[in-house]
Parts: C-alpha cells; structure tokens; sequence
C-alpha cells in the first residue's frame, strides 16, 4: 500500500522537526517555548540544514491542516482578529508587568477598558493567539508574544502598519478593484480613509500616519541591501560617478552604498517633507558625497548626466502608466551610457517556488493592491514597462537575488 499524503506530510514534520532539536540540543540552545522567558527567535542562527528543516515543517503543518479541517475551512479562515488590535490599541501588554501577574480588575482600571471586556479580549488572544496566559483565575501574565510586543517597539510599529494601515484597505479594496481604475487614488487605501488623494499625498497631510509608516518600513527593509551591492558592478563605475537615488527616503541606502563603494556620490530624490533635515544625519565617513534633494519624479530629472538612476521598492508603489511617467521624466537628463537600476519584487512563475516563499509574493501583491492601487510584476513584466516607456532602454537584465529570490536587481542601458 502506498503511503498517503497525510503519512508523508506527518513524517516530514517528525523527521525535520528532530532536525530542529538536535541542532538546539548540541548548541545548548533553549527550545522554542509560549513561557514569558521563551526565545523570540528559537531558530535564528543555524546552517542551511536548519532553515530548511524548519521550512519544511511549517510548510507540511500548513498542508497538513488544510487536508485534515477540508475545503470549508479554507472558505472560511478564522478572520476575527479584534481582541488582537485591542490588544494592540489598549496598549495591554505593557500594562501586565513582567515577570508578575495583574488581576483583570486592575488591568481594566490602568486601561479604561471595562473588565469584562478586558477578561475576554485576554481569553481569546491567550487561545488564539498565546498571547498572555491566566496562570491563575483572574489574573494576567505574559507569554513570549505579550513580552516581544511589551518590550519591542518594532512589535507594535508592525502591529499598527497592519491594524491601522493595511486592514482598513484590505477591506475595501474589493470596492476599489469593482472600480477598474488605473489611478493610484482609487485604491482601498484612498476608500478606507475617505479621501480623493492618493497614499503618499495621504501621507504628505498626515505626518504621524507617515512617520509609523516609515518606522514600520525600515525594520522590513535592509535586508536585500547587501544583495543590491553584489548584484550590480558598483565597483566598475568610475571615480566619482553619481549614482540619483531615486524615492530614496533619508537615505539609508545611499548610505549603504556609500560606505561600501568610496568612490562614488549619490544624489538622494524625494518629496520635500522626507528629505527635510536628512543631511543632518549622514554618518560623519559619507558627508561630502551624498547630497539629498526635493524631487518630485513625476517631474523632470533635476541632475543630468549621472552614471546611475537607482529606483529601490519605489515603482512597486505605482500603476503602470505612472512607472512609464517616471522612466519618460529621466530621458532629457540621460547620458548615452547610463543605467537605469532597480532593486524591486519579481512575482514567480506559480508553482516555481516554495509554498511559504510564494505565499509571501502572494501577500505583498495583494498589499501593494490595497494600499496603492499597484501591483509587484513579474520579470516579463518589468521588461514590458521599460519597452514601452522607451526603446532606447536596451540591455534589459533582471539577476534574481537567491536561488528563489523573492526580489531581484534590474539594469538598462541607456542607448539613444
Ligand atoms: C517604499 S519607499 C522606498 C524607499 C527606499 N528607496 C528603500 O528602498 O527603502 C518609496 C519611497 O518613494 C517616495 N516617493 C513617493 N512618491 C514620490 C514622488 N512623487 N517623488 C519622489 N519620491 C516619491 C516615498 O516618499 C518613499 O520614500
């Protein structure tokens, strides 16, 4: 008889899960544990073998229970969510004290939540999500979840980016799509808030929304900033080439590149209020080679002749007539010779990745929908905008980072 698919799947589990505690055994590592002292990360450090091992187990768990619950479950996910962002909201868990316990009565009265509501947004996110316990009938301690979000201000800026950004578009992005705009101002994002502006001019009015926002971002995106130095030849580029960093922010990856490639100067691009003040900050071994500058790219390329114009997750925001607006707005300021980088998503083909690996793509496409009317494209895609913007946009290279990169870096060469 041959082994079914649940037998497989729960042999996987086993096999790679004893993968996952002999490599926390002989390193004398604790084990992943829902205790308030549990480890945050029990899996972070660990070879190849590990972070696969512990791939395969989640991915033949995710499996495993959609076979085992059936075809309504997948209809029907558990989608209340409210007790976990009034967690968030209320501030909770950094009102339990570590370490103790606090009775129900007396979180309710530091929280201005009625007690009854507090005892059962506690039961529930302790079910859910193992988010606080009751150690004892009536009163709150905390797990690892409470701590990490009590002690980790990165936990509740993530929290808020998904709480109060990204579910309220979530929710009416079905509105949007049944709209069949183009225009980034008809989104779920521009629905929920009840505005005719698009997210970024949203944001230009509401700094503390932008702040969070940006806050949220930058603990999600320096890690594909060591593949964007490798996967370009900065090195090649000639003493104190320009590199326009296009949508660069305050300029963390300039930085970066700066610090790493000492011959070149990089010109930071964006909008007025997000440069305001940054070259304050520049580390004191780049000041002198980065300058930033209020640019808004839907608009003429201010600094001609530069070496490289550098878009980094900045077209990923956008439909794309607009990415083509931004590529036609860099062409009376392109030298013959120059290149045109992008560091962004590349959707896969389906199937080509794994499962976990392309439920992320999934997700951030869906994001990109809701928040910005946008999409993640998938490399085709990409070289499609580039032809139409221009077909003097030659030499169209997309290197993926990763045997199933997630993300990839694209060139053009300017060939007038
Ligand atoms: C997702 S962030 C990417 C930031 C940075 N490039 C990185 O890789 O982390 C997109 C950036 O585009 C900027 N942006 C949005 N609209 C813009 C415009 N019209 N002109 C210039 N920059 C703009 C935003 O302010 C934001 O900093």
């Amino acid at each position: 008889m041959s082994t079914s698919r649940i037998i497989q799947l729960a042999q996987k589990i086993s096999a790679q899960a004893a993968v996952l505690d002999s490599h926390l055994q002989s390193n004398g590592l604790p084990q992943p544990s829902f205790n308030e002292d549990g480890p945050t990360e029990a899996f972070k450090e660990g070879t190849p073998d590990v972070q696969q091992a512990k791939s395969d187990v989640l991915e033949a768990m995710i499996e495993l229970r959609q076979l085992i619950e059936g075809p309504m479950n997948n209809l029907l996910p558990p989608n209340n969510l409210s007790p976990l962002v009034a967690v968030y909201r209320f501030k909770l868990a950094s009102l339990v004290p570590v370490g103790s316990t606090i009775s129900f009565r007396d979180l309710a009265e530091k929280s201005g939540v009625r007690e009854h509501d507090v005892k059962r947004i506690v039961r529930y996110t302790a079910v859910y999500h193992r988010v606080f316990h009751e150690p004892k009938k009536g009163f709150v301690a905390h797990t690892a979840a409470s701590k990490l979000l009590a002690e980790n201000p990165a936990a509740s800026h993530l929290m808020g980016l998904t709480f109060d950004e990204c579910w309220p578009a979530h929710n009416r992005a079905v509105d949007a799509i049944a709209q069949g705009s183009e225009e980034p101002n008809v989104s779920g994002y521009a629905l929920a808030n009840n505005t005719s502006l698009n997210t970024f001019q949203f944001f230009s009015e509401n700094p503390t929304r932008a702040e969070r926002f940006a806050a949220a971002m930058a603990t999600t995106s320096t890690a594909s900033l060591e593949a964007l130095s490798t996967h370009f030849a900065w090195s090649e580029l000639s003493p104190n080439s320009t590199v326009v960093d296009l949508g660069g922010s305050r300029g963390h990856v300039s930085i970066y590149l700066a610090q790493k490639f000492a011959h070149l100067r990089f010109v930071v691009q964006d909008l007025p209020e997000v440069v305001k003040g940054a070259a304050d900050t520049l580390p004191e071994d780049v000041q002198g080679r980065i300058e930033f500058s209020a640019h808004d790219m839907f608009t003429n390329q201010p600094t001609q002749g530069a070496d490289v114009y550098l878009l980094r997750y900045v077209l990923h925001d956008w439909p794309d007539k607009y990415c083509i607006d931004v590529l036609r707005k860099l062409i009376p300021s392109l030298k013959a010779g120059a290149k045109v980088v992008i560091q962004d998503h590349l959707l896969p083909e389906p199937g080509t990745m794994t499962l976990r690996q392309e439920m992320n793509m999934r997700n951030m496409d869906a994001i990109m929908l809701s928040l910005f009317n946008s999409r993640e494209r998938e490399v085709e895609e990409w070289e499609e905008l580039f032809n139409t913007a221009d077909s003097r946009f030659g030499g169209f290279t997309a290197n993926r980072i990763g045997e199933h990169g997630s993300s990839g870096v694209i060139s053009v060469e300017w060939t007038p």
